[in-house]
This record gives C-alpha cells, structure tokens and sequence, in this order.
C-alpha cells in the first residue's frame, strides 16, 4: 500500500519539502510546465503523478509528454479522449483516466481517477489504484470515508501543510488512520525501520501520536512500549531524518525510511540491529565518512582529491570487467569497479539511493511509436546530452586477412610535424599510467607479501602461498635441455668477458698539482634487483643480462624477480641462471607490484638499493615512481621500456634481413614499435621490403602481436644518409640497425642510441642474447640520456683524495677564498688553522 494521499500542486504552488514523507505528488501541467515538474519531482524523490491540463493534445504535448515519462513520472492523469489521444501515439504510456461518475467506468488501465466525490462506488476496486480528486472545501472526514473504501484522495497541497482558504490544514496523519489495523492489545503499529537503501535497521512500534510527531519534526519518533514517546537519538546523537511512510499490502505493518546519523540505529552501536551493514551500504557509508575526514596521504583522500586518478582507476576496472571470463574474476572485477564507480558517487554527493531512483526511472522510460516521430522531435533527441565520446584512435587496424605493411611517408613531400607524429611512441600518457601504478606500489608499500599475493592473484591470475623462492634452488625447478644449457653457457660467457673488460676495479689516481691526489675507484652496490619480464614471453635471456654484469662488479645479493606460470612456476631456464650466479632469492611476482617488493621491501622479499632491468609500460612507471620516493632510498638503471628498434637501410639492403630485423623488435609487445628509414630508395625498392614484411609475418605464431605493433610504425623515405642520421638521433632508438654499404664508417654518426648493429650480418638477435653486449637498453629516447645496462650499473664509484702539506700550500689560499665568497668561515677556518699551524699562512687571511 502507498500512503493514502496525493498531494496536488498547482503550477503556482511551491513544493513543500515535509509531503515528501507521503512519497508521491501530482503536478499540474498546462503544456508549457514540463521543465519545472521534472526539476520539483527531483525534490524530496517522491513518485511522481502529472494532471493533463490542456485544451487540446498536440504534437508538442506528444513531445513533452514523453520527456515527462522519460524522466520518472509514473502516471498521466487525463480524460478518456485524452488520454486515448495519448495511448494512441505512445505504445506504453501510462495513463490515469479521469472518470466522472455518473459514467460507466472504463477499465483499460490500472489505475482511474474519479473526478468527485460523489457517487463514489462503495469500494475502490482492488486490482485497480483507484484516486479520487477532492474539492478545497471536503470535510476531512469524507476523505477518511474514501481512504477506509480504498481510494487515494487527491488533496490541494496547502491544505495538508498550512491555512488555506479559511480552511484548518490537514494533518497528514489523518490520512493514515482510517487505514491502518491492528491486531495488538496495546494499539501499537509493528514498524519497520529502513535505510534508504531498503537495508532493515530494526522494528519498533508506533502509535498515530508518534506518526503526528514524526511527520511534523521530520524526524524518526517511536513509541516505546515502556517508556512512551521516542524521539530516536535525542539522547544517543543517532538521529533520523524522515524520508517516507508506507504501510504493508494489509495495513498492519509500518514501513518507515530514514536516514540515520550517528554511529547507528541499535543501542549496541551497530548500524542495525541485525549487525553492521555490509555489501553496497556499508562501503557507502565508509566512503562518506571518508570523504569527511580521511587522513591526510591516504589513499582514499588521494581518490577524492585527484580525478584524473579516480577516472583512470574507472575506466581500467571497467576495462578488466569486461575481460573477465569466470564466474570469480567477474565478481572480483565488478566489486573493484563499483568500489571505485560508488567512491566517484560520494565525492559528488551521489547516494545509492539516488543510482536506484535513475534505475527505477530509466525501467519507465517510453517511446513513441515507430515511424510517429515528428521531425521536431527527432531533433530534441539529437541535442540530447550524451556522454562525450573517446577520442577516435586514427591507428590503423590491420585484421586477419589484411596485408601486414608499415604505414608510408616520404620525408621530402611531408610536414616536419607529419613526420614527427610517425616519431611518437605508441605509449599510454604518463600521467594516465602513473595513476594505474601508484595505487599497487602503495599497497605494496603498506601491505607487504599479503598484497604481493593479491596482486599477483589479480594480474597474473595465479593464487600462491608465498611470494619468494629461496637459494638453493632445487634441481627439479631447473630442467632443461642440454641444448638450452649450451646456449645459456655460451651467452654468459660472451656476456661475462665482454662486462669483465668495462670493468674498473683499478683504483684511478692523478696529482691535479702538487701535493694533491685525486683518486676514484669502484664498490659494488650491495643488494640488485634484476626484474625478468615475464608477460606475454618469459626472457631468461634478461636474467643473463642482468646478473652476469652484477656478478662481475661483484655485488652481494643479487636478487630475481619474475611473474610466475598460470601454474605458479617459473621458467626453468630462470631458476637455472639463477643458481648459476648464486642468486640469493627469486621473488615470483611481476609488474609495478614485483617492482614494489624489491624497493620497499616485505616480509620476506630482501629490501634492494638498486633495480634493473626491462618491462613493460607498468613496470617503468613502477620504477620511475620507486626511484623518486626518497622513503624507498632506491635507484635503478633506466626507463627500459617496451622494444623498439630503428632500421637505417639504403638500396643496397636485402630487403629480407631488413624485414626479419623489424619483425623481430615488432614480436616483442604491441606497444613495440619499430621505424625504417628508408634512404634515397624508390618506391618500388620499399614496396619489396613491404612484401618481405607480410611473407615472413605470416609465417611467425606471434603474428597477432605483430600486427599491431606494424599498425603504428612507419618507413619514412628521406633522400640523403645525413638525413636519416638526424632523425634517428633525434628519434634516440634503443636499437639501431645500420643496413647501408660500408655501415661501419657511418658509427661516427651516431649520437643517440641503446647499441648499434652495424651491417648486414649484425642483426638484432644476436645482441638480445649471444653476442656479448647487453641488451637491457633504454627506449622511449632515453638513449639521448641514458647508458644501457652496464658493469658500472651495478657499481657506485667512490672518490678519495690525499692533500700532503705541499698540497695544502697550492690550494689553500684558493679554499679560503671560495670560502669567503660564500661566507662559510667555518670552511675557510679549516684550511686556516692548519696552515697557520704549518707557518704557511700567508699575510693577511
Ligand atoms: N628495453 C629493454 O631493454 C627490453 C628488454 C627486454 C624486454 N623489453 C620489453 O619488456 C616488455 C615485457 O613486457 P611484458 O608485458 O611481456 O612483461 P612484464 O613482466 O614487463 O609485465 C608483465 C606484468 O605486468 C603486469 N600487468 C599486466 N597487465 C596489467 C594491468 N592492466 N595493470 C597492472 N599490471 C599489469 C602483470 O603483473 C604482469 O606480471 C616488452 O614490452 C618488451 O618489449 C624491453
Ligand atoms: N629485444 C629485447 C630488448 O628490447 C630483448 C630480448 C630478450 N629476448 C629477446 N629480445
Ligand atoms: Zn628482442
């Protein structure tokens, strides 16, 4: 049952925010009022009713009539021809016919509404929401009569909150009693108590005296059977704010919505009396406290405050929402999204209650009918506010059966900023991937082996107990060929000699003038991360990298990251490098989480000094972020980020090994990318090594990634090789590839690059994992700043100097002066007293 009275507003009267308790108002519409009903229904939230007032039902009426639907309104009260007229043009419209009696009732909706009082039928009928409009003037208790036969009297709004016409308001108490029943000795009304959420906060008891008193201070009031009239947190602060008053199907329960205050509806503290809310309410009312007073640093403050973080954490939850394939990924991606989507809500003022309104309201929504609709119409519905579409990506989608070739530009005809855009790295912004990383890091930070885990549960999709493996290794982890062992042995030690040669663990000393030795040498850094990546292929080869050079500076604990299997395991040929440099630990997670654990340490993951090593987008930001927090007191060797490789080829190239060195930058990620400049070739020359592209592609089982990657990279024809070099320095590629006659005098040319593959018998390859160089190389054109990896990677060099008295005598003078020029006498007396000591002072200092 819903209240027994419909407040009637004029368009003249002005809503009164205590009816909303009834739940339920009908406006006057004259056709123009559209706009104002839609906005006064919004106050209070109750249901909404519109009374038809117009002379005749145009196409506008149509439309505004719609809109009305469209925004929540339950029911249009109009005439029988009326609301034919209606029926006829809008297939679902929801009409309240108006019958004046003495008429035969015409029963084509669920519900009608007589237009007097009088000559009522004896009951309303049941399957049928019977109102009845009162005149100003009825007597309160002919409207009890009607309310005690079932119908709803449909009451000027003044008359039930002030003065009106001379005539006393009624209360809208009064509109309850006839109604309600029951079947206790004391008179009392079993009540339930609700949030606006529906959630049940407990049962009390209620009399008319409380109902009266709670409609008028808008406030939860009770009836205690022991100790009388409850005024709810008058003494514990828990107030209630009165939302709506509803009774059950047969009148004998009272259904009453509040908003609760304070710690809670129970005397015990508890939201309810049923315990603490939990789901959706709880995490509401945990936001909304937040909001209020989270800590200054927290994470969910950081939320509230930064919307480009809160809007990225959205829009990747939705993201994984819908790549989630079972029954728990789907759970566990929803909730994230609605923690997220429910924290958005909150900060602006969003209540849950307000999202199941618009549900509620969006389930009324109507149409006209098919092929009905007036062009007028058609263009209200165009400037619909929609939500702003994604900006369109103008990458190229290259499918199955498409041919796989590079996007073409030819330097000579192209703008300079044509050919710049070909430059950009396929990279997400970097704001955008600092604010998907920064919220792993620091649960990291804060939770330790408990988030490794969760993390690694979520990203990796694999459930661990622990997150590390401890030296010694056992033997069963590292099965592998013998093949396999023979490569890996003849990497290391090509690996191994050629960092051994750069390093230098000589102490350098030089007398920068008599009596003053300068000397640097070498100190390992203690403990090293190496970070193996390990998404979409395991790189072993990345353990050689970065651990030969670690073990030949000498460093103490060498400690391995990598994200483990689907089946919790690493890569056997891992574990095997591993135990081959007397690596100390393995840490089995990967991404901005592995990269954490390293920085920060965990319970049992060794806090490192240094990390190294390539990853993806997730794992740069991760060590971007870690390397400036001066808490994790951490450095690391790069931004080593997806591969990239630039192809400098003239026509003496063989369009083959040009083809077979782009594909091979363009398998490792689609967010690789990888460049040919093409010099002073035809078009023709370029079509072949096209061609060579698509054949070999084809035959690679990574080809879905290659596509991708080949979508967003580009040959540019320049004409001269003093052009070409300019680009690529300017470009700064990790790998550089020089497939042009007589390539080794074209070195000296080189200014930006990760390491350089000169002629045609140097490909990519063999530096990746044979040759001896390393190929742990910085992208994004960091190479214009950056080293690759090195042996001094792993190394600090330490400076130490002797000053004997002769050398005292060559700078002192030199020392006090500086001194004096910025005013640091306590430096200047340090030089002084020894050398007036040593009777070198000279006059005057
Ligand atoms: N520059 C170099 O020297 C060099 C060397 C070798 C490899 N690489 C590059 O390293 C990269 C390796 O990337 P990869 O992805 O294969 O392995 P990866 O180990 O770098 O990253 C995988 C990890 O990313 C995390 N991750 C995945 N999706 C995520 C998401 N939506 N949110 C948060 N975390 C997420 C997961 O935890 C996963 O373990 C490639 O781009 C390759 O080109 C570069
Ligand atoms: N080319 C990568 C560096 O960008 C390294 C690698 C490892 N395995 C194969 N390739
Ligand atoms: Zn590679």
């Amino acid at each position: 049952m819903v209240y027994p009275v419909l407040p009637y507003y004029t368009a003249a009267d002005k809503v009164d925010s205590k009816l909303s308790v009834v739940g339920q108002a009908i406006y006057e519409f004259d056709g123009t009022n559209g706009e104002s009903i839609v906005q006064a229904a919004k106050y209070g939230k109750p249901n909404v009713y519109v009374d038809l007032k117009v002379s005749a039902v145009t196409d506008e009426t149509i439309d505004a009539i719609l809109s009305l639907y469209n925004n929540g309104v339950v029911s249009i009260f109009a005439s029988e021809e009326q609301g034919a007229q209606i029926a006829e043009k809008i297939p679902n419209a929801r009409i309240t016919f108006k019958i004046s009696l003495p008429n035969p009732v015409a029963k084509t909706s669920t519900a009608v509404a007589y237009t007097s009082l009088d000559a009522l039928p004896a009951k309303a009928d049941e399957n049928v929401v019977s109102f009845v409009y009162s005149p100003a003037s009825a007597p309160l208790s002919e409207l009890q009569k009607a309310v005690h036969n079932g119908f709803i009297p449909v009451v000027p709004s003044k008359l039930l909150t002030t003065e009106y016409e001379n005539v006393s308001a009624y209360p809208i108490v009064e509109f309850l009693v006839p109604s309600l029943v029951t079947d206790r000795e004391d008179g009392l009304f079993t009540t339930l108590v609700l949030d606006e959420s529906n959630q049940c906060l407990g049962l009390v008891y209620s009399s008319i005296k409380s109902i009266s008193e709670s409609i008028k201070t808008q406030t939860g009031v009770y009836q205690s059977r022991k100790h009388g009239l409850w005024y709810k947190g008058a003494t514990s602060g828990a107030t209630q704010k009165l939302v709506s008053l509803d009774a059950d199907c047969d009148n004998d329960c009272l259904k009453v919505v509040v908003e609760q205050a304070g710690a809670g509806f129970c005397h015990l503290n508890t939201n309810s009396c049923f315990g603490n809310l939990k789901g959706f309410s709880a995490l509401e009312k945990t936001l909304v406290s937040r909001k209020s007073d989270a800590p200054e640093g927290s994470y969910t403050k950081r939320l509230f405050d930064d919307e480009e973080l809160l809007n990225a954490k959205i829009k990747e939850e939705a993201e994984e929402l819908a790549d989630a394939k079972t029954k728990e990924e789907i759970s566990w991606e929803a909730a994230d999204l609605f923690y997220f989507a429910l924290a958005r809500c909150v900060k602006y003022g969003v209540s849950i209650a307000d999202i199941e309104k618009n549900l509620d309201m969006k389930a009324l929504k109507v149409s006209r009918r098919k092929g009905d609709a007036k062009p007028k119409f058609i263009e209200q519905k165009k400037v619909e506010p929609v939500k702003p579409a994604e900006p369109e990506t103008t990458e190229r989608v290259i499918g199955p059966n498409d041919k796989i070739y590079m996007n073409r530009i030819n330097a000579e005809t192209a703008t300079t900023k044509e050919v710049e855009a070909c430059l950009e790295r396929p990279i997400q912004k970097s704001a955008d991937i600092m604010s998907l990383v920064t919220p792993i890091v620091e649960k990291v930070k804060l939770e330790g082996d408990k988030a490794l885990l969760e993390l690694t549960a979520k990203f990796d999709r694999v459930e661990l107990e622990t997150p590390i493996l401890n030296a010694p290794f056992d033997e069963s982890m590292m099965q592998i060929t013998d093949a396999v062992k023979k490569a890996i042995d003849i990497s290391f030690e090509n690996i191994r000699v050629f960092h051994e040669a750069q390093n230098q663990n000589e102490v350098m000393t030089v007398e920068t003038c008599p009596g003053v030795y300068c000397s640097r040498f070498a100190r390992p850094i203690e403990k090293v991360g190496c970070y193996i990546p390990g998404g979409t292929a395991v790189l072993p080869s990345t353990s050689l990298m970065l651990s030969v050079p670690a073990l030949v500076a000498g460093c103490s604990d060498i400690i391995f990251a990598s994200p483990p299997g689907k089946d919790g395991k690493l890569t056997p040929e891992v574990v095997y490098v591993a135990h081959k440099v007397g690596a100390k630990c393995i840490v089995l997670a990967g991404g901005a989480q592995a990269v954490a654990a390293m920085a920060y340490g965990t319970e049992t993951v060794p806090k490192c000094d240094k990390i190294m090593g390539p990853g993806n987008q997730f794992v740069t930001a991760a060590k971007m972020l870690v390397s400036n927090d001066s808490n994790a007191l951490c450095a690391i060797d790069m931004p080593a980020g997806p591969s990239e490789v630039l192809v400098i080829a003239d026509k003496h190239a063989d369009p083959d090994f040009v083809a077979s060195d782009l594909l091979s930058q363009a398998e490792h990620g689609i967010d690789s990318q990888v460049i040919l400049l093409a010099v002073d070739m035809t078009s023709a020359e370029v079509d072949r090594i096209d061609e060579a592209v698509h054949q070999q592609a084809l035959r690679l089982p990574r080809v879905d990634i290659v596509r991708k990657c080949i979508a967003h990279s580009t040959t540019i024809q320049v004409k001269t090789m003093a052009e070409a070099f300019q680009m690529s320095n300017r470009y700064a590629p990790e790998h550089l590839i020089l497939q042009i006659e007589d390539a080794e005098s074209w070195v000296p040319k080189v200014d930006n690059a990760g390491s350089v593959f000169v002629g045609a018998y140097s490909p990519e390859s063999c530096g990746d994992y044979s040759s001896g160089t390393n190929h742990t190389l910085p992208t994004y054109g960091y190479a214009r700043m950056y080293s690759g990896v090195n042996t001094a990677t792993f190394q600090k060099f330490i400076t130490s100097q002797v000053v004997t008295k002769e050398g005292l005598k060559s700078i002192g003078c030199a020392v006090m002066d500086l001194a004096a020029v910025e005013g640091l006498d306590g430096h200047r007396n340090a030089v002084r007293v020894r050398m007036d000591k040593l009777g070198l002072l000279p006059e005057g200092y």
